[in-house]
């Protein structure tokens, strides 16, 4: 009788090539993908006078640093920021690497982009120096990010030494009921069990309201399970999974697809397969959630109050929300709804795809935002069905800025920042201190809610405008 075993026991299995005494495992890796932070890694193969092992299962993508006012080169003003770019373009160039550079028709968010060419698929093994790369995961694949030694180590040998992780299932069963999204669910979930509750962790996300979810909402789901401190986050494979890879760029194609979907059918924890740890969440119990604080976990529904310091028995988490709350510009025992902003970001990895536009246009259409506010399509072809379905008029009649695709004001690398002290509805996924820029206030969110605090002002529930 053998084992049962877990969707990640059967990927892992499938890519492991020997296991060192200490336990760690040597991998290989399927897809390989390098951003602009990449030069490091280049670096350190060039002063050691090595080469690229597998430039064919490497992909270059221009997305942190890319400008989104235009797609020139030229008109970047910062030298620095034009340097991370072309970088990037003469290192994939130098070592035979396909490039999505600034000016390609397909470029866009590395995660975004992969899944849409058809690069991601079900039971590969895919790393990229990025921390979000757990949104491949969505299709049943094990992708997490990984450092910019490891990063070298890959370009040169298209293998990594990891240790396996722990797992733990995520089942959340049930309905979701309408307004409610997987930006809900992960906000919901990591606020339960905290920023770091996850850690060490490999999740599989599973129960009826996994399976009913889109690509593009499992996508989301992925996107943020690293900021519950997971190490990636997998959902197996189905009938959706297939229906959006067939066809595309990079997808199988005829009797490989054939194969292709025998095989990915296999991809599922067996029935008996046992966790290190489960976790389970009622659709039901789940509202639209916001941020009120410096990190994802500080997250409530919107109906609710934000936290008084003065009621937490824990002296040290009492100091934590305090210290929240004044950086964020909040009073203890405020209403959400009560919150006025100066700005919204509908863009990034997390919530930048098609879906995503069109959920926060379904709120705007016939409205004025209150505020100022870019739109930044996850890739340049979400920009391009975007505009073909109207959308951009919808933004642009609402008062948004539409622009190019990049990772923009996520992080503000490209210089898209949130003036200090302002604060920002934002559909992405981090709102650490400063990340839209120094001194700006983050509030995470999904695309109707940010659409929804754009019209009315204020953190606002979608359900009742
Ligand atoms: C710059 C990059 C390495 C970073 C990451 O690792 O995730 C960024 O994408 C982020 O979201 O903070
Ligand atoms: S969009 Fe944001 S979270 Fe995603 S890769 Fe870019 S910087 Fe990181």
């Amino acid at each position: 009788m053998t084992m049962p075993t877990t969707l990640f026991d059967k990927v892992w299995d499938a890519h492991e090539i020997l296991r060192s005494e200490s336990g760690q495992s040597l991998l290989w890796i399927d897809r390989h993908f390098v951003h602009e932070g990449s030069f490091h890694a280049f670096n350190k193969l060039r002063d050691r006078g090595l080469g690229v092992a597998r430039p064919d299962l490497t992909f270059g993508i221009a997305d942190h640093y890319v400008p989104t006012l235009t797609r020139r080169l030229d008109a970047i003003g910062d030298a620095k920021v034009r340097s991370m770019i072309e970088q990037l373009t003469d290192n994939t160039r130098e070592h035979g690497i396909p490039l999505f550079g600034l000016d390609d028709p397909r470029q866009g968010i590395v995660h975004v982009l992969g899944p849409e060419q058809g690069l991601t698929q079900p039971g590969l093994l895919m790393v990229c120096g990025d921390s979000h790369t757990s949104t491949h995961g969505a299709f049943g694949s094990i992708a997490f990010g990984i450092g910019a030694s490891e990063v070298a180590h890959v370009l040169a040998t298209q293998t990594l030494w990891q240790s396996r992780p722990k797992q733990m299932r995520l089942t959340v069963e049930g309905e979701l009921s309408s307004g409610i999204t997987a930006k809900d669910i992960a906000l919901t979930w990591i606020a339960r069990l905290g920023a770091d509750g996850a850690r060490g962790h490999a999740i599989e996300y599973a129960g009826s309201a996994i399976r009913s979810l889109s690509m593009e909402a499992r996508l989301t789901l992925c996107n943020l399970t690293i900021e519950g401190g997971a190490r990636c986050g997998m959902i197996a494979p189905d009938e959706t999974t297939s229906a959006y890879l067939r066809n595309r760029p990079f997808a199988p194609r005829g009797e490989c697809w054939e194969q292709a979907q025998a095989y990915w059918q296999t991809l599922k924890s067996d029935a008996d397969a046992r966790f290190d740890r489960e976790v389970t969440l009622a659709a039901s119990e789940i509202a639209p959630t916001v941020t009120w604080g410096v990190s994802p976990e500080e997250a409530l529904p919107i109906d609710a109050r934000i936290p008084d310091p003065a009621h937490i028995e824990d002296l040290a988490r009492a100091r934590q929300v305090r210290d929240s709350l004044d950086y964020m510009g909040l009073a203890p025992g405020q209403q959400l709804t009560d919150i006025a902003i100066d700005r919204v970001f509908i863009g990034s990895c997390t919530n930048a795809r098609l879906e995503d536009l069109r959920a926060a246009a379904d709120v705007l259409k016939g409205h004025r935002s209150k505020v100022p506010g870019i739109v930044s399509p996850g890739s340049t072809q979400v920009k391009h069905q975007a505009e073909a379905e109207g959308l951009d008029a919808v933004f642009r009649e609402a008062g948004l800025e539409w622009r190019e695709s990049g990772c923009s004001m996520c992080v503000g690398m490209n210089g898209d920042l949130v003036p200090a002290g302002e604060r920002c509805a934002s559909t992405t996924n981090r709102n650490f201190k400063g990340r839209q820029g120094p001194g700006a206030r983050t509030h995470l969110m999904s695309p109707a809610m940010v659409a929804a605090a754009a019209v009315t002002g204020r953190l606002a529930d979608v359900r009742q405008l």
